[in-house]
């Protein structure tokens, strides 16, 4: 529970937790009171200054019947997204890990629909992370109608990519070799591109064989991370539709690999991938930033302002 000392902001325990480096800042908010704004969330997630971390996850009751928990998301940046696939894993290893569950399979409603996460050996956990949506407003993406490749302009040059959304907005572009692609220059302005209207996690996918890419992701509201298991799922579905991939791929990002499986139109995608807690902590929140019991329901991410 949180605790106040004389002058000082109440407390608040977190796990330090990764998928593959992707990394995160996990919070109980069931069991203790929890609220942050979003320039908070920003100072926390510095890795110099802060904790450090891609994104912040929270743990919360359900608001849904047939579901064991809520799953909030927030970028580096603040913003409040819908699905991290990464994250998921460490979801369901963390509310085990604090007994708020002894189930293996765990229902968890995020901000876009229902993910079902498994968990099996050795810190191994598979989600379900629902079918794909290709639908261009749906991404969103702005166009006139689907199709599996897409000419975008880029400050006068055109880049191809395909838009997918996994829950949340994904841009995969089919690169030689992910060492040399251009992530920092190209990841950004993809970002944050008039056509994605809720800006975009930007994947550089190089096919090695049917069952074997390399990914490099630039997230939005994270920049470069060393795994992206959204994207990962993305950029799988992408090269399936592409006609580049088999249905069930060995993808290696930066910090490791995860195996996807997608089996085509109107399946969910499967992601197959580890989650390891790195230390527990207990952070002393300034004084104006009380935790409330009601946290409130944040928006998607929208245009940085
Ligand atoms: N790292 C995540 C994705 C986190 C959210 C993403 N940056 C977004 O803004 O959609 C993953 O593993 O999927």
């Amino acid at each position: 529970m949180s605790q106040h000392r004389r002058g000082q902001g109440p407390s608040l325990r977190f796990t330090k937790m990764h998928g593959l480096g992707n990394d995160f800042m996990v919070v109980d908010a069931i069991s203790q009171p929890f609220r942050l704004r979003p320039d908070m969330i920003r100072k926390l997630s510095d890795r110099n200054f802060g904790i450090g971390f891609d994104q912040l996850l929270v743990v919360e009751p359900p608001g849904l019947p047939d579901v064991d928990f809520r799953y909030r998301i927030f970028n580096a940046d603040g913003s409040e997204v819908e699905q991290c696939g990464n994250g998921a894993r460490c979801f369901a290893s963390f509310v085990r890990d604090q007994r708020l569950t002894n189930k293996k399979i765990i229902r968890v409603q995020t901000a876009k629909g229902v993910i079902e996460l498994r968990v099996g050996r050795q810190g191994m956990v598979t989600v379900n992370m629902g079918v794909p949506e290709l639908n261009p407003p749906a991404i969103p993406f702005a166009a006139d109608r689907q199709k599996t490749v897409y000419t975008v302009d880029v400050d006068g040059q055109t880049v191809d990519l395909s838009a997918v959304s996994m829950g949340n907005p994904h841009g995969v572009l089919v690169v030689d070799n992910v060492d040399t692609a251009p992530v920092e220059t190209l990841g950004p302005r993809l970002e944050s591109h008039p056509r994605f209207p809720a800006r975009a996690n930007i994947g550089f996918l190089q096919i090695v064989d049917r069952s074997h890419a390399r990914l490099r992701v630039y997230e939005r509201g994270a920049g470069e991370t060393l795994a992206c298991g959204s994207g990962a799922c993305a950029a799988v579905v992408a090269g399936c539709l592409r006609g580049l991939l088999d249905s069930r791929v060995e993808v290696e990002l930066l910090g490791g690999r995860l195996v996807i499986e997608w089996k085509g139109d109107g399946a969910p995608v499967m992601m197959d991938g580890p989650a390891t807690t790195v230390f527990e902590g207990q952070l002393r929140l300034p004084g104006g930033d009380k935790p409330s019991r009601r946290p409130k329901q944040g928006k998607p991410a929208r245009q940085r302002s």
